[in-house]
Formats: structure tokens, C-alpha cells, sequence
């Protein structure tokens, strides 16, 4: 049944960016409905993995499925919803206008854009222009394009950069009312702390899976007191045993 099918599933995946090669075959599932974290540090290739999963990246080898099809196929146009870490809504827009143009472009429903502009708590915001909100209110309006037209899988790179901690919990309670729905979401950070909030966790290190389960379990399996701990035990126990 195709609804039992993984929302992701990706096998052996290389991706050579700049002369380099940067993922070194990847393979990991992601269930539907899960909120799943994509964690690892600065340039390990968080967002060349989400690209590929998007279909925009160039990929040496291997194979990414998304809902049962190719990356990139124009079937999942919009199925997934892609929020890029730099914001993409324009600045001398309006947050409503940005909105009203993406849903023209997605062929999202018109009342979609009071939908998504309350998700994401902007309705006070809703007639400034992009380029007078702060840095916080400006991702959630990026945030909210990915919103539009209700896709099955988001992927939201590092949504939560430059947020409070008050909003930082209202976007893990909206992540987690969407995956309630049945959305799957797969969102990277380098904030240890938010992975306790994910269902399920891909741990990334030098363009490699360090370690993939719940939070529970990887703190569990390397008897660590907290997430960031156990990364860094996950780290050792790699450093220490031959490849
Ligand atoms: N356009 C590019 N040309 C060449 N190399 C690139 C390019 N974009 C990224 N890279 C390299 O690919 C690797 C992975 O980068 P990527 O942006 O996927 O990492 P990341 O984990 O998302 O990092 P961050 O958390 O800082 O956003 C890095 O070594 C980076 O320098």
C-alpha cells in the first residue's frame, strides 16, 4: 500500500559539490507523520541533503524517493513544501502580498494565506513589508511558503535560527499538531537542545549518518545524560573503531 511506504527513503546517496565529494553515500528511511531532526554541525551536509530530497540537487549516485516517487518529480510539486535557510520572500512585499504571490505561483487555495499566516503567528504583521520584520518574524514568513497548499512532507531547514525560545516552542507545538495530521517533517538544526523535541533523529557528521533512532534510544545506547553528550560519544565511538 503506498500510504505504508516510507515518506523518505534514500539509498547510498553521493553528492560532489565544488570538486568534493561532501555526502558519502547516505542511506536512511523516514517514516510518515514523524517529526524527524537532521543534526549535525556547521557543513556537515544538512543542507545538500535536504536539497536532494527536494530534487534540486545534482546527485553523483544512488536514489532519493519521496512519497513513492523520484526527487524533483513534477508529481510532488506540491506534496512537499521546501523552507530554504536564507528566507526567499521578498522584502518590499508585504508578508499577505508575499503569501498571495506563492499561492498564485503553487497553485495554492486563496484562503490559504490567512491559514498560514496565522500558523505561523504574523496575522499582527500581516500588511508590513518583509524587509521592516525582525529576523524572527522574516523566517516565519519564509516558513509560512512552505505551509501553503497543505504538503505531505515539509522540509524546513534550520527553521528556528534567530527565534526566541518562546517562539521557538510555538513552532515545535505547530511542527507537532502537523505531524498529528499526518505530515512528515524533516527539520535540521545544530541546536542539540530541539532534537529532544523530534520523534526520531539523523545524526550527521562529515557528510555521514553518525546515528539514526529516537532520542531516547540514542541517549540509551551511549548511556548519556543528554543529547549533545551522546553525539559526542557517537563521535569517539567512530573515531575509535576501523571503517
Ligand atoms: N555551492 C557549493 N560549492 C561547493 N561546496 C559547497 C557548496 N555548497 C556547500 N558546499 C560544501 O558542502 C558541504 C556541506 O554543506 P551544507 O551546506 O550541506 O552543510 P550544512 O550541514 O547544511 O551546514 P550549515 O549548518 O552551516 O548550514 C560543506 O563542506 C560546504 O562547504
Amino acid at each position: 500500500m503506498m500510504s505504508s511506504s516510507p515518506a523518505v527513503r534514500v539509498r547510498d546517496l553521493r553528492v560532489v559539490r565544488g570538486g568534493h565529494e561532501v555526502l558519502h553515500g547516505l542511506s536512511f528511511d523516514v517514516p510518515r507523520g514523524r517529526v524527524v531532526g537532521l543534526l549535525g554541525p556547521s557543513g556537515c551536509g544538512k543542507t545538500t541533503v535536504m536539497r536532494a530530497l527536494v530534487g534540486v540537487q545534482v546527485v553523483r549516485s544512488g536514489s532519493v524517493t519521496v512519497l513513492g516517487e523520484d526527487a524533483g518529480s513534477r508529481g510532488l510539486r506540491d506534496r512537499v513544501g521546501y523552507a530554504t535557510q536564507t528566507p526567499a520572500v521578498y522584502g518590499d512585499l508585504t508578508v499577505a502580498e508575499n503569501l498571495r504571490y506563492f499561492a498564485s505561483v503553487l497553485g495554492a487555495p486563496r484562503g490559504d494565506t490567512d491559514r498560514v499566516i496565522e500558523e505561523v503567528g504574523l496575522a499582527a504583521h500581516r500588511d508590513q513589508p518583509v524587509a521592516t520584520l525582525s529576523g524572527g518574524q522574516h523566517s516565519r514568513a519564509n516558513l509560512a511558503v512552505a505551509l501553503l497548499g497543505s504538503p505531505e512532507l515539509l522540509v524546513l531547514d534550520e527553521p528556528t535560527v534567530g527565534l526566541d525560545p518562546v517562539l521557538r516552542q510555538e513552532l515545535w507545538a505547530l511542527f507537532r499538531t502537523l505531524a498529528g495530521r499526518g505530515v512528515t517533517l524533516i527539520v535540521s538544526s545544530h541546536v542539540m537542545d530541539e532534537a529532544a523535541r523530534t520523534d526520531r533523529l539523523l545524526l550527521m557528521r562529515e557528510g555521514r549518518i553518525l546515528a539514526d533512532g529516537a532520542p531516547g534510544e540514542l541517549r540509551e545506547r551511549t548511556g548519556a545524560p543528554d543529547l549533545e553528550e551522546a553525539f559526542l560519544r557517537l563521535i569517539a565511538d567512530t573515531a575509535g573503531s576501523p571503517t
